[in-house]
């Protein structure tokens, strides 16, 4: 059988972690409850698209360091928007740490795909209950949807780890001209579409494509987005890289994070989605 969707329990070091196995050909896809966070997707046999560290940890509260965490339902530290009473609260919201459920599961010579939800009744800003959903679609193409029907202030992202083989070797593209680089902490006008990484890059790029590739030593990448407002492209390098516990710290050197973001704090419904596809 060619199609399949099991239950395993480990993936890498990370021995006691419950996943979702997915198959589809020769694609195949992991992913963690924990955070249900995509962990690996091979496109083909042996040919891997995002980056683990090798010091991920799950225990203790601590989020996944790799793959595509998902950050809801702020995005970075929490703002009075979504933490009134100012709380202690981690960055990136508080789904990174949560096991989620497996709700439902379609096999078809078409694509898998899984369903994983996650019900909250204690955000700091919302006294009712909101129901989160991540759909992944495994078939030619790696597909994530994550959603939220309440009409609440969310911002989210599906913060992938892309796999890059060395860092020099990594271009990002088309990305728009003007960008808010959290490095410098100013409002950027560069004509350059084309992002090689060379230092530590944070930048958060409104109104990015819809479309956009990733070149590597490793290969070239479609990343499609929709439901976004923002991109965002994150290397820590090297300072930032060994001061993390969950890193080693020549770790900057193997992704990039290329971020589908939403980052308005608007009250809206929510659905945001990011495709992988190797080109
Ligand atoms: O360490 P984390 O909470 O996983 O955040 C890792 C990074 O995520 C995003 O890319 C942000 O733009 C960065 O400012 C942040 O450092």
């Amino acid at each position: 059988m060619t199609e399949a969707i099991t239950l395993v329990t480990g993936f890498a070091h990370l021995t006691d972690l419950p996943c979702i196995s997915l198959r589809h050909g020769n694609a195949t896809a992991v992913i963690s409850l924990y955070g249900a966070q995509l962990l690996s997707y091979q496109p083909s046999a042996g040919r891997e698209v995002l980056w683990l560290s090798p010091q991920a940890s799950w225990h203790n509260g601590t989020a996944i360091r790799g793959g595509v965490p998902i950050c809801w339902p702020w995005f970075g530290p929490a703002t009075k928007a979504f933490n009134p009473d100012n709380i202690v609260v981690p960055n990136h919201g508080l789904v990174r740490n949560r096991l989620w459920q497996l709700v439902s599961k379609q096999v078809s010579n078409n694509g898998v795909s899984v369903n994983l939800q996650l019900e909250l009744n204690d955000l700091p800003h919302y006294s009712g209950t909101a129901r989160l959903l991540l759909s992944v679609t495994l078939n030619d193409s790696l597909s994530l949807s994550l959603s939220c029907h309440s009409q609440i202030a969310q911002q989210a992202a599906l913060h992938s780890y892309f796999k890059v083989g060395t860092i020099d070797s990594a271009v990002v593209r088309p990305l728009p001209s003007v960008y808010q680089d959290k490095v410098s902490n100013s409002l950027v006008n560069d004509a350059e579409v084309a992002l090689k990484i060379s230092t530590e890059v944070d930048r958060i790029y409104p109104q990015s494509a819809s479309q956009l590739r990733l070149d590597s030593a490793l290969g070239a990448l479609g990343i499609n987005q929709a439901g976004h407002d923002a991109t965002v492209v994150w290397n820590p390098w090297q300072v930032k890289s060994s001061k993390m516990t969950d890193m080693p710290a020549e770790g900057y050197q193997q992704f990039v994070c290329v971020e589908t973001a939403r980052l308005t704090t608007n009250a809206n419904a929510l659905s945001v989605s990011q495709q992988l596809k190797p080109l």
